[in-house]
């Protein structure tokens, strides 16, 4: 049932007289933890100790969301902003009023007419009917039911001009189950293709939280910030982008979101934390150095998200997450409210998240790992040797086939930092303008290849697995695996740069002899997205030498969890046997050994080879 703004807005009003005796009461305030982290110790205390900040969802939420005036504490929500220096919003210099939010919509559309929102028809190109009949599981006690429409969630009067703003009329299937999940205040891990809205998913409760949450004071005179939540993402692009997307959500909400990344001026970011920050996105590598400073206190954190959580919990990377959520004064799983987010999510990776969880909801839309049916993928047998004229072909085809001879954004893996740059060289050499994106290129070269890329300018982008995970680049229209990643999910979230937001797209593998090794989780890959698979790949997938053994996603096959999406290790014997059932921590104990021999190699960055990963 679809339901306009204007009905819901009629709603709210005549149950705002209403006490909702459906709703359920918030959970009692938590205890305050006692560790206090070393660089926070001896500090001179400069006001109270911060007070604990609400933990699980404000008072009057309903499993739909929110009830209004369950907590008779509404009054001051439909506001245009709340204002973050009265709430302590962190820094060391509290400016007087509130600044005035640079507009990240550009000029047009601030106007927007509110009354008219998401009863209209579909504006921003995005094909809803893709996402019909996806699958979806949900797992875990009292999940909330999902949403149809935005206006069933009552996420705020600012919050949802910003929805309009962004020209999203409906939710997509990821958001109308996670939100109201989010808002009931229950942990989730959240799995959903690659291109579906998990960004927005995660930042929408998070910004109607903080706006209707009891926030505790923070502390003043102090020169720590004290954010509210933290979102974390494995490399800068993303964590920019994640920044400017929060950003265009919390728009005069008064929320203020900051982004703190590797390979940046760290005296560019302190001014912007010292202005107060409500929402952090952060780099784990430059976080740390921050708490190290003392710069930020994790000690307020309410929300957690990890975006691309497999890979933030990737063997090699896990100790940094570990000591940011566990030994850097962030309150405990149940006092705070923790969102995991992936397109992928290896068991091995579950068991390790279910660490910083409690009692979750796990989700999955569509299967754990699976690529979307949007992504038309092509898989050609080409030499080593043959590569660079087997791309300059495609090129030259795509070429004929683009508007006015204009070339498509077409965005190249490969698999190492000299591989990339050697071939952008030599594309630009041969007539197509290239750029490239890695790990050894300076941040400021980085951001400009993106830049360079997205206006088309430099229509084609060589990249490494830094640009693999979460960008969104509207309109690339195919992506191209020169070489082919050693691990299946890495190839599902390098063809998700196309094929995004219910767009089609096209991916093409170039694979050879020394792919062998991914020859059948490939061919499951395909086969499942109802893909054509090549007969020669079929053939090698089924030769037990090449099958795969070392699908680490599913125990060495893609048996785990029917058909659907949706498995969810709490169910595996192993993992009850093993005590990891309770999100105790129990777990964490002796998960270097565990994980470390099942995964018998192949995963996470071997010597030599690039890493996603930034700082
Ligand atoms: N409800 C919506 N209506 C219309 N467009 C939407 C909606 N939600 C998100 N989008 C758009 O869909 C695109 C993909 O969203 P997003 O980048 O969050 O995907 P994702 O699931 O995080 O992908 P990935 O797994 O690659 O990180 C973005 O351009 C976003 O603006």
């Amino acid at each position: 049932m679809k339901s306009s703004w204007a009905d819901a807005v009629a709603e709210e009003t005549a149950a705002s007289g209403s006490v909702d005796s459906n709703v359920t009461s918030a959970p009692t305030a938590p205890t305050k933890s006692t560790y206090v982290p070393p660089h926070l110790r001896n500090r001179p205390v400069a006001a109270e100790s911060p007070a604990l900040p609400l933990s699980g969802p404000p008072s009057g939420y309903n499993s739909t969301g929110y009830s209004a005036g369950g907590a008779g504490q509404r009054s001051d929500y439909g506001r245009q902003a709340y204002n973050t220096s009265s709430r302590g919003g962190g820094g060391w210099s509290n400016r007087g009023g509130r600044e005035r939010d640079v507009n990240p919509f550009g000029n047009d559309d601030v106007n927007v007419d509110v009354e008219q929102a998401f009863s209209g028809h579909e504006n921003s190109g995005i094909n809803f009917d893709a996402y019909e009949d996806i699958p979806v599981e949900t797992q875990g006690d009292d999940v909330p039911p999902p949403v149809n429409t935005f206006a069933e969630i009552d996420l705020g009067h600012a919050l949802n001009l910003n929805i309009q703003r962004c020209k999203y009329v409906r939710p997509t299937p990821v958001q109308r189950y996670t939100i109201p999940i989010s808002l009931a205040g229950r942990d989730l891990m959240a799995c959903a293709q690659t291109g579906s809205g998990k960004t927005a998913a995660f930042c929408f409760p998070i910004i109607s939280g903080i706006l209707r949450g009891n926030i505790a004071q923070r502390p003043r005179g102090t020169r720590t910030v004290f954010p509210l939540a933290l979102i974390l993402s494995p490399t800068r692009e993303l964590a920019i982008q994640i920044n400017e997307e929060a950003k265009k959500f919390s728009y005069q909400t008064g929320v203020r979101v900051v982004v703190v990344y590797g390979g940046a001026p760290i005296n560019q970011q302190l001014r912007e934390l010292e202005r107060g920050v409500d929402i952090l996105v952060a780099t784990p590598g430059r976080l740390v150095d921050l708490l190290e400073r003392a710069k930020v206190s994790l000690q307020m954190i309410r929300y957690l998200a990890l975006d691309e959580a497999d890979r933030m919990l990737d063997m090699g990377f896990e100790p940094q997450i570990r000591k940011i959520v566990e030994q850097m004064g962030m309150p405990p799983p149940g006092e705070r409210q923790t969102m995991l987010f992936s397109a992928t999510f290896p068991r091995e990776i579950q068991r390790l998240a279910s660490d910083f969880l409690l009692n979750y909801i796990f989700l999955t839309v569509g299967r754990v790992g699976s690529s979307t049916d949007l992504i038309v993928q092509r898989v050609e047998f080409v030499q080593e040797a043959d590569k660079r004229s087997y791309l300059m072909d495609l090129l030259h085809a795509q070429k004929d086939d683009g508007t006015h001879g204009k070339q498509p954004l077409t965005l190249v893996f490969v698999e190492t930092k000299k591989g990339a740059d050697s071939l952008e060289h030599w594309l630009s050499r041969n007539g197509f303008p290239a750029t490239a994106i890695h790990g050894d290129r300076t941040q400021q070269e980085r951001e400009y290849a993106l830049r360079s890329f997205k206006s088309g300018n430099t229509p084609i982008l060589v990249a490494t697995d830094v640009a693999a995970r979460g960008l969104d680049i509207p309109d690339v229209s195919h992506v191209v695996n020169f070489d082919i990643p050693k691990d299946i999910d890495d190839y599902v979230h390098r063809i998700g740069r196309t094929g995004r937001a219910g767009k089609t797209g096209l991916a093409t593998a170039f694979f050879n002899e020394g792919n062998m090794s991914l020859a059948k989780s490939l061919a499951d890959l395909m086969q499942e997205a109802k893909q054509e698979v090549p007969a020669w790949l079929t053939h090698y997938a089924s030769r037990p030498s090449y099958g795969g053994g070392k699908n680490r996603r599913f125990g060495g096959g893609r048996s785990g969890g029917g058909r659907y999406g949706g498995h969810d290790i709490r169910r595996d014997s192993f993992y009850n046997n093993s005590g990891g059932g309770g999100n105790s921590g129990s777990y964490g104990g002796n998960t270097g050994g565990r994980y470390n021999s099942n995964y018998g190699g192949g995963y996470g960055p071997g010597p030599g080879a690039n890493s996603a990963w930034d700082e």
